[in-house]
């Protein structure tokens, strides 16, 4: 039996699959700071160049933050209700590499839709680097990635990338505004062909196009 591409009315409930949701509003303003706090240490640490006795007492300082923060722990997989600028319900990790709101690798790249599609603006730290001054590679593709998957996401055909096309147009700078959208192009069956780009200063460094598999889920 071959399946099509249909959006669905309503993302269904992970709860209803046995994962862990989270509300965005329940996330504590002291949780939200702390994950800030976190994103500049990665910044400072990989760029740190103080004395040793310096970086002692740093490292025992984080390995007691550390401990701490283990106390208690959400279960890998635990994802993150939101509502879209629809209304409509909308989900994602909440430890999401790229958009993960407690995560403090992550940017965060927030997406909102748009008439078309997704849309966001993000900055990238120095932790984020390849080139001198640039964003690394992977990190580009993981930017449009992210934004690949919501766009198909936002238009009701939630899915797992199977292929991924980038290409590199021109430097993505670091500590600079980054605006990245994405937007279905077309179904086939169970196929999303979705497109993305990336911009600064209007200027397209990256764009992308993946092939998303939408979710069989069972009803
Ligand atoms: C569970 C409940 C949760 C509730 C969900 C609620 C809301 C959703 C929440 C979040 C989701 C939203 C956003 C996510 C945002 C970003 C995430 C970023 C994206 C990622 O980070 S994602 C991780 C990386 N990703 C993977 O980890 C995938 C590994 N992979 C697989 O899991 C399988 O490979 C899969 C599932 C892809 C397909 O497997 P399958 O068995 O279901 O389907 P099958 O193989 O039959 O393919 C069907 C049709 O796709 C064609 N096709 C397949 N592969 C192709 C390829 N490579 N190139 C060209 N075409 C391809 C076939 O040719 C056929 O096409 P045709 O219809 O023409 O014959």
């Amino acid at each position: 039996m071959t399946v099509d591409a249909q959006p669905v009315a309503e993302l269904p409930d992970p709860r209803d699959f046995g994962f862990t949701v989270v509300h965005r509003e329940e996330l504590s303003d002291e949780l939200l700071a702390l994950v800030e706090d976190a994103r500049a240490l990665n910044d400072a640490v990989a760029h740190t160049d103080v004395a040793p006795e310096a970086l002692a007492q740093a490292r025992a300082a984080i390995a007691a933050a550390t401990e701490t923060l283990n106390g208690a722990r959400r279960p890998t997989g635990a994802m993150v209700a939101g509502r879209d600028s629809r209304g409509r319900p909308e989900y994602g990790t909440i430890a999401n590499i790229v958009a993960g709101p407690v995560n403090p690798a992550a940017p965060p790249l927030e997406l909102a839709h748009t008439d078309d599609g997704v849309r966001g603006e993000v900055t990238l730290n120095g932790s984020y680097e390849g080139p001198p001054g640039l964003v690394h590679g992977g990190w580009v593709a993981a930017l449009l990635d992210q934004a690949l998957g919501s766009a198909a996401s936002a238009a009701g055909m939630p899915g797992l990338t199977a292929h991924l096309d980038v290409d590199y147009r021109n430097p993505t700078p670091l500590h600079n505004p980054l605006t990245v959208t994405a937007r279905v192009t077309g179904t086939e069956r169970r196929k999303v062909f979705v497109s993305a780009e990336i911009r600064h200063n209007g200027e397209l460094t990256a764009e992308g196009t993946a092939i998303m598999v939408q979710l069989m889920l069972p009803s």
